[in-house]
């Protein structure tokens, strides 16, 4: 991506100390020279400000990955249509982040590190552009989707169908991002909680998080017939082609939404010989969608289904944290795994399962962090795939970390 990754390094690290003075004045810079830029954005800053330093670090750390750099920047660039990101932006954008990084660095700032950082963000500027015109002809970049369903499921928690206006495309286990009328240009992330179905209705489960503007608009001032917009389908926790016969799935809370997709589109298809669902909650009452999941085992009884209890005392099922039970309750190095909730929680049953012998191919997991980012320093998880959806958008506003910890409504 650049020829000279130790002077982009070496210049990060001048300013990396300034990060929420750096950000603030770039946006400043960007919106004062470009006032029609700011439309791109939400309405608040404060979450926007956090993501675009956490790009370009991230970036910068995958510098010495050049095809992980690539590969994450195009799909950056697919991602930011939907915020209809135009190529002039982008030579905007490249001016303000120079001239910031110019400032913070002050003297230590010299011509080489000027030229080095221009040729960088070229480069930048044309693998996203360049993947968001490719993709351009093939999918829309947003899809407009009425509500037909919507069920208050607990208090703070809701089942919401989406009827699509087009045909939506995704694989049971990805998730998409959602925009309400209510909070224009404000997009959150949210696993699609059913594998693809004929009449192409997508199912989301929202838990309403405190201060989660798109979360609490869905779970409490979203109504049958409302209309929401949808960014196309990502995320790599997806079946694989030729999947181990037996398969254990581990669900923390609203985790519970891209594991129910995938064990339709197992049951559908594959069949697994033994198929393991470990669904937790901190109390019964959090176990919002057992019903269904009943149902689904009846119509597959090779399903065994095991709720999990964190929190209530004196519940008479399995009781304690998935990372701990789920290694009592089997032996696993054989198995498929598929594991999704509360980063803390993947990554520490991720780490069990390595350690209990089941090798990378078959252990299967998204972080709506990237590892850097989780600052993970065993290295075991090095090279998971995260919701990089923008989790990293370097211009509009990308799902990322959201306030209030949002991206815990999947
Ligand atoms: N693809 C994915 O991995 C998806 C992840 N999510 C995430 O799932 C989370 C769901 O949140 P809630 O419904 O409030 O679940 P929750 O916070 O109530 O947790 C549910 C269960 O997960 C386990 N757990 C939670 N925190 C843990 C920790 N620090 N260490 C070990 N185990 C832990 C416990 O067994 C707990 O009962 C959100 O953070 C959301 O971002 C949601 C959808 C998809």
């Amino acid at each position: 991506m650049t020829d000279n990754p130790t002077l982009i390094r070496d210049s990060f690290a001048l300013v990396q100390q300034h990060a929420d003075k750096l950000t603030g004045h770039f946006y400043a810079t960007l919106f004062l020279h470009n006032p029609e830029v700011r439309e791109l954005f939400p309405p608040a800053m404060d979450v926007q400000r956090d993501r675009l330093f956490r790009a370009l670090a991230g970036a910068v750390r995958m510098l010495d990955r050049p095809a992980e750099l690539t590969s994450f920047l195009e799909q950056l660039g697919r991602d930011h249509r939907k915020y209809e990101v135009r190529a002039e932006h982008y030579d905007a954008v490249g001016n303000a982040l120079l001239a910031t990084l110019r400032r913070f660095a002050g003297e230590a700032w010299t011509p080489a590190h000027e030229s080095a950082w221009s040729e960088a963000y070229r480069l930048i500027a044309a693998a996203m552009s360049g993947a968001a015109e490719a993709e351009a002809g093939r999918t829309p970049p947003s899809w407009l989707a009425e509500v037909v369903g919507h069920e208050q499921r607990s208090p703070d928690l809701a089942v919401l169908t989406l009827r699509p206006n087009a045909p939506f495309p995704y694989r049971a286990g990805q998730y998409t991002t959602v925009e309400t009328a209510r909070w224009p240009r404000v997009w959150r992330p949210y696993s699609i909680a059913n594998a693809p179905r004929r009449d192409g209705l997508v199912t989301l489960h929202v838990r309403a998080v405190p201060a989660g503007w798109v979360s609490n608009t869905l779970v409490h001032h979203t109504r049958v017939g409302d209309v929401v917009r949808l960014g196309p389908g990502r995320g790599s926790m997806t079946l694989p082609e030729r999947p181990s016969r037996r398969v254990v799935c581990v669900a923390g809370g609203t985790g519970l939404a891209p594991i129910k997709a995938l064990v339709e589109e197992m049951i559908a298809r594959h069949r697994p010989l033994t198929l393991h669902l470990f669904v937790g909650a901190r109390q019964q009452s959090d176990l919002y969608d057992l019903r269904s999941l009943h149902q689904l085992a009846s119509v597959f009884p090779r399903l065994i289904l095991v709720p999990v209890i964190s929190a209530e005392i004196g519940y008479p099922g399995v009781q304690g944290r998935l990372p701990e039970v789920v290694p009592a309750q089997g032996h696993w190095p054989e198995h498929e795994v598929f594991v999704a909730g509360p980063d803390d929680m993947v990554v520490s049953m991720v780490e069990r399962f390595q350690r209990d012998g089941v090798p990378a191919e078959r252990l299967h997991y998204d972080l709506s962090t990237t590892p850097a980012e989780l600052d993970i320093t065993s290295g075991l998880l090095d090279g998971a795939a995260g919701l990089l959806d923008g989790g990293a958008g370097l211009l509009g506003s990308g799902p990322g970390r959201p306030e209030g910890g949002e991206q815990s409504a999947h």
